[in-house]
């Protein structure tokens, strides 16, 4: 595509020269920077990509976005804001691919991860070749590609719609963070479902109030189409029981189908038992109602069946497809993943780094056992530092015995943070244990059968960010390890 050509999609741009070279590529990193690339100056929170735009003409840049005027020997397009220009840019050179997916954006605090998983099956059990992006990968088909970021940039984003697009993809199930609402990453994105599960404690550092937290989920509901297309309706699929539902469901012109346990809704479940062994319950839609027995636990889980069941429900998937696929779910890597090595105690590895998400996991947690429950956890550095006492007063209420341990500290020392944490907790019921490999060996050596040990925080992640060191760890295997040692001494 030619400069001229591909920059007339922006609404404001001064360019100083009429110069029109091919662009091969688009790029936001100096680093990445090949021969005829366009190369966005973004400022960031760490640096301020306009220094590099000298850099990225020395390796071949042949035009460059900025912000300001630049004295560079190729064409430069000054934009008020680049951000918005290479999310807007991104979707016309990659060909507006999520014009030809079906995409179903899901956001909230808690949930999206195993969400987006549920629907990715039932969308492959009814035959349709899916694509997935989030936290723990980005997936086309069945093969997964690392990802940095749960909502990549914008750029990122639309080069792996068209990846999906050219092999074939017709539907993607993508988590959609507030980060990416609030920064723009989901501009030019055609969502046909969006889809919320709750909305509670999490990302202050960034959003300073619930109220910006809540206003920037909401973007996902308002960039739904505002006028109603038969041949595409759109959707807002939205959690009865959350208050937050009410504003979303203004913030829409789309259809609003919602789900709940609570709160009438449109796809219920009702009589919800939950047990060790999956959690039964009555779906109730349409005027029918069907039992429903699932292999995943907790009451939480329901919650992200029934958000999965409605936004496959609304994309014309049949009950009848939808329903075995969600009973045989087992879950999702490293989210109340079982550790097994045939001892006579449960271990779980779970996501929860949220007070909501560890009250849910601990309350399931204890609903699984009479004795001791052990809670390992910590809380991550340079994040959400008003979370910390809420997390730690969760676990000391609900664990028999808590010990707090490191997370990914980050830049942060690890003992603020457990001051953070200790905050929150009048009592001292617990123990503090900064190595995190030791905290888990510790609990799992003093756990006694029956007893539960649930290591909160890291789930699926296979690193610990320690200073700017990034050292490979993970719960999982540790914690087998652990269970090892324990049964060979
Ligand atoms: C705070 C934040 O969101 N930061 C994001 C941001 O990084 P940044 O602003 O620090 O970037 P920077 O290093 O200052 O660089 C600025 C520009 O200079 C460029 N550069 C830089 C160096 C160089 O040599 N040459 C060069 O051109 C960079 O490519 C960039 O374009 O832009 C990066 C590229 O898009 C993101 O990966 C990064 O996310 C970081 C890793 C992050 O941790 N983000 C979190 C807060 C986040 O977004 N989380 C949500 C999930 C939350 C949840 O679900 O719980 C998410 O969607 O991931
Ligand atoms: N619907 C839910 N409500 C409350 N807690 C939940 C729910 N679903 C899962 N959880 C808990 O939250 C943790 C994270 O779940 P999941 O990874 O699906 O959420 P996420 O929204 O993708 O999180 P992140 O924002 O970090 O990507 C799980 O490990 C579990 O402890
Ligand atoms: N997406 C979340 C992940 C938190 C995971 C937890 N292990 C931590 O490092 O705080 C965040 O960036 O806040
Ligand atoms: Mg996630």
């Amino acid at each position: 595509m030619k400069l001229q050509q591909l920059i007339q999609y922006l609404h404001r741009y001064e360019v100083s020269s009429k110069v029109n070279p091919e662009i091969s590529s688009i790029v936001m990193d100096s680093r990445k920077v090949s021969e005829g690339s366009l190369f966005f100056c973004i400022k960031g929170y760490t640096v301020d990509g306009h220094q590099f735009a000298q850099e990225a003409v020395n390796k071949g840049a042949v035009a460059i976005i900025s912000e300001k005027p630049l004295d560079v020997a190729v064409p430069v397009i000054v934009v008020p804001d680049t951000m918005r220009a290479m999310a807007i840019l991104a979707d016309v050179f990659f060909q507006q691919p999520t014009h030809k997916l079906h995409l179903i954006g899901v956001t909230g605090t808690n949930g999206k991860t195993t969400t987006t998983h549920i629907i990715e099956s039932i969308f492959q059990h009814h035959q349709r070749k899916t694509g997935m992006i989030g936290t723990i990968y980005m997936k086309i088909g069945n093969k997964t590609y690392p990802v940095k970021n749960t909502t990549p940039d914008a750029l990122t984003l639309q080069d792996s719609f068209h990846q999906m697009v050219e092999k074939k993809v017709d539907t993607v199930v993508m988590e959609v963070s507030s980060h990416a609402l609030h920064m723009g990453r989901v501009y030019g994105c055609d969502f046909d479902v969006a889809v919320f599960t709750n909305l509670t404690q999490d990302h202050l550092d960034y959003h300073k109030t619930m109220e910006e937290y809540r206003y920037a989920k909401s973007l996902l509901f308002s960039s739904l189409g505002n006028s109603y297309n038969l041949a595409k309706p759109k959707y807002a699929v939205l959690n009865a029981d959350d208050p937050a539902s009410d504003i979303y469901k203004r913030a829409t012109a789309a259809q609003v189908i919602t789900y709940g346990i609570n709160e009438t809704s449109d796809i219920m479940a009702k009589n919800v038992k939950t047990s060790a062994k999956g959690t039964t319950f009555d779906l109730v839609y349409d005027n029918k109602t069907v039992p429903i027995n699932l292999k995943l636990v907790g009451q939480f889980s329901v919650y992200n069946v029934l958000a999965a069941i409605s936004a496959s429900y609304v994309s014309n998937i049949p009950m009848e497809t939808i329903i075995p696929v969600v009973e045989n779910m087992r879950g999702v890597p490293g989210r109340f993943e079982a550790i097994e090595a045939g001892q006579d105690f449960t271990v779980i590895v779970d996501y929860a780094h949220t007070p909501d998400s560890l009250e849910n996991v601990l309350k399931t947690t204890k609903q699984l056992s009479q004795n001791n429950i052990y809670c390992i956890v910590g809380c991550g550095g340079d994040r959400d530092r008003s979370k910390r006492p809420l997390m730690a007063a969760v676990a000391v209420n609900y664990a028999s015995k808590a010990i707090f341990t490191s997370d990914n500290p980050r830049s942060e020392n690890p003992l603020q943070i457990f001051k953070d944490m200790e905050a929150g907790v009048k009592e001292r019921h617990y123990e503090i244990v900064e190595d995190r490999r030791a905290a888990i060996f510790k609990a799992i050596d003093q756990a006694k059968s029956g007893d539960v040990v649930l290591i909160a925080g890291k789930g699926h992640e296979t690193y610990q960010v320690i200073g700017d060191k990034v050292l490979e760890f993970d719960d999982r295997k540790i914690a087998l390890e652990a269970i090892q040692s324990k049964q060979s001494s």
